[in-house]
């Protein structure tokens, strides 16, 4: 992707083909500022994220009332400091920035104010670079040990021609940075999964490559491998706190149906394909809603069926603030539509945990300080922090991340309806946006004096407004813009949307309270080393009566005579009983729940050539595993994935673009 995309466009007066912005610009932020303050601290439990920016709720920040500049600024530097001025808010005619860059995808990074205090990378920049160009500040760090004075090694390991930089071995094992309730059996990728045959990428990020890949042991169990690429200047320790941070979120929130299920964290090997690092064993998305909208069909969904969507997606942010933490990147891409056609969400690579105590929900909220997110789907009071908007740092006040996931669902909103992102970004350089912000205040003055007030359910604009004609309902404009309030202290809550009379209305074709039951992957064999450097290959149910060796008993270590005697570590099993007087296995049981990660009695029975490993003794054949989506007794009946045309068959893997309303 080129700058020369970069432009915003009429949007139905040009082609799909030419533009659109909103692939090119739903990226993550990049931060890059000297003065940028990493706050990652992905290796510990919540416990240890020091709070950010804690400040008490203040005022946010006010938009400029005179919002007058030219074309708008493509930049992809944002600043990330933590300012915290409580400085006047000043309105002033803005610059924009200059230099148009063009990103990829994984222009990504987040910057909070949560570690202002302790992160000992404080000082450290975070960039992304495509080709992987070392810089003289970065340091050695294999495993877990940083020396900052030698060259980091992953600087001189490439992947051929795609230029990701490998990290250096041995690679770290997961489970060094896990918390113990999450640490894992099976840390190898090749323990138990195999590449998909077709070996295609279905997907990839700016730090990341996802592939299909398939268990083991039954074949037909498809997941995906979220195979995680270390960014620019970042070294193998801030990697690996990085992905586990990211790991840690994703799956304290993988309990629920519109959240993508995220199971393992394994170490990957170099194969033909791939280079060796650290990857997420995931639930296989058919695609993203962002490869949806932009089919040409898309055009022709039902507003309901459209309006199902946005709710489902709702209700998965709902619930993840429900458990204290704030996606923080909400945009089509990161919402993947399952086979049945149920939306969830995914990457939280920048999520956060809003509360100061993570544990405590009752804690005061954290707020943030910098630019993250993707442009067209970042609040105002965010994109004060882009460097290349020159804008003052009176107005960069910490924010409520909460309050950036409703705007981003407002803007998912609105680019649903119409088809397109409705501006390129939040700021007083563009125009579309700047447009918005007109209109909404000439609506408050012309229509609605109550618009802003809590609890005013009035119709919200209709025709007359080019970003609400679309919805052709008053209700469901109110709510988009609402949600897309410039103005984050005024902005609809995630409570306000679920007490909204049409919010609450909109019917779904899946249950919030559907039982949420996925497939869960086999898990039979761990490979691990030893100290002396052994590798030792077990059958995990033979050793793990529970989900999780670490938890209760540690897979043994075994010498070379006892696994000669017994390869199979059954000898000492105890006298099995009549198989006919044992009682039937438990029904499976879902995700939810207490963190059990590896059901043993889930496991069913080798079937099939591809089998390596011996069958688990004692465990009865158990049904089929349950689609991931009941769908009997539906009131309602959607088909998501039905839409015609094929601009794009696979989801961020196609070029093309949506344009930008203005
Ligand atoms: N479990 C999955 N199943 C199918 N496709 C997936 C899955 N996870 C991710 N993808 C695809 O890969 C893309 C990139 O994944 P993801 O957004 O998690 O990576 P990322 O590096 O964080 O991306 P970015 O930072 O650029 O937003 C997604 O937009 C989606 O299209």
């Amino acid at each position: 992707m080129t700058a020369s995309h970069n432009h915003s466009t009429k949007i139905s007066q040009q082609p799909i083909s030419s533009v659109s912005a909103l692939k090119f610009f739903g990226k993550k932020l990049l931060s890059s500022n000297h003065e940028h303050k990493l706050k990652k601290k992905a290796s510990v439990p919540p416990s240890f994220h020091s709070p950010s920016t804690n400040k008490t709720e203040s005022p946010s920040s006010k938009l400029p009332s005179s919002l007058k500049t030219s074309r708008r600024a493509n930049s992809f530097v944002h600043t990330t400091n933590n300012n915290s001025s409580s400085s006047p808010i000043s309105h002033k005619i803005l610059r924009p920035g200059s230099a148009g860059i063009s990103i990829s995808r994984g222009n990504r990074h987040s910057s909070t104010s949560r570690n202002a205090s302790n992160s000992k990378f404080s000082n450290e920049r975070m960039v992304y670079n495509p080709y992987g160009v070392s810089t003289p500040s970065t340091s050695l760090s294999s495993s877990s040990t940083t020396t900052k004075k030698d060259p980091d090694l992953g600087f001189y390991l490439h992947d051929g021609d795609s230029n990701i930089r490998m990290l250096p071995i041995p690679i770290v094992d997961p489970n060094e940075y896990l918390p113990d309730e999450i640490k894992e059996a099976s840390v190898q990728f090749s323990d138990n999964f195999v590449f998909d045959d077709e070996n295609k990428t279905i997907g990839w990020g700016g730090s990341c490559e996802v592939r299909k890949i398939r268990s083991k042991y039954r074949k037909k169990d498809v997941f995906a491998l979220k195979k995680l690429n270390m960014i620019y200047n970042e070294t193998p320790e801030k990697f690996y706190k990085r992905c586990s941070k990211e790991f840690i979120i994703a799956k304290h929130l993988s309990h629920h149906v519109h959240i993508t299920n995220t199971f393992l964290l394994v170490k990957v090997p170099t194969t033909v394909y791939i280079t060796r690092g650290w990857g997420f064993i995931m639930e296989l998305g058919l695609r993203d809603l962002f490869a949806m909208i932009q089919k040409s069909g898309w055009r022709n969904v039902a507003l309901v069926e459209k309006y199902c969507i946005f709710k489902q997606v709702a209700r998965g942010v709902k619930f993840c603030h429900d458990q204290g933490i704030a996606h923080r990147d909400l945009k089509p891409e990161n919402v993947l539509l399952s086979p049945e056609g149920v939306c969830k969400l995914t990457d939280f690579g920048i999520s956060d945990w809003y509360h100061t105590d993570p544990h405590d929900l009752s804690s005061p909220i954290k707020k943030c300080a910098g630019m993250i997110g993707s442009p067209p789907y970042a609040p105002p009071e965010v994109m004060y922090y882009d460097v290349k908007k020159h804008y003052g740092t009176e107005l960069q006040q910490p924010y409520d991340p909460r309050a950036l996931d409703c705007y981003g669902l407002g803007i998912i909103l609105m680019t649903l309806v119409n088809n397109v992102i409705p501006f390129l970004e939040s700021c007083s350089c563009d125009t579309g946006f700047r447009d918005y912000c007109d209109a909404y205040e000439n609506f408050i003055r012309l229509h609605n004096r109550g618009f802003r007030d809590r609890g005013n359910h009035r119709p919200g604009p209709g025709m007359e407004y080019h970003l609400a004609r679309n919805f052709k309902n008053g209700h469901a404009s109110r709510v988009a813009w609402r949600l897309a309030d410039p103005e984050a202290s005024t902005r609809y809550t995630m409570d306000d949307l679920f007490e909204d009379p049409w919010f609450q209305g909109i019917e779904t074709c899946v249950d919030a309270d559907d039982e949420f039951v996925c497939k869960k992957p086999i898990i039979k064999t761990t490979t691990y080393e030893n100290l002396r450097g052994f590798h030792i290959t077990t059958d995990v149910a033979t050793t793990t009566p529970t989900s999780n060796p670490f938890l209760k008993t540690r897979v043994p270590i075994r010498s070379m005579v006892d696994i000669a005697a017994h390869p199979s570590m059954m000898a000492p099993a105890p006298e099995p009983a009549p198989a006919a007087a044992q009682p039937p296995p438990p029904p499976a049981r879902s995700c939810a729940g207490a963190e059990v990660l590896f059901t043993v009695k889930e496991t069913p029975p080798i079937s099939d050539e591809t089998s390596a490993v011996p069958a688990t003794p004692a465990v009865p054949a158990t049904p089929a595993t349950p689609k991931s989506t009941p769908a009997p007794h539906r009131a309602v009946v959607h088909h998501h994935l039905n839409i015609t045309s094929s601009l794009v068959t696979s989801s961020s893997a196609a070029s093309s673009q949506i344009q930008a309303s203005t």
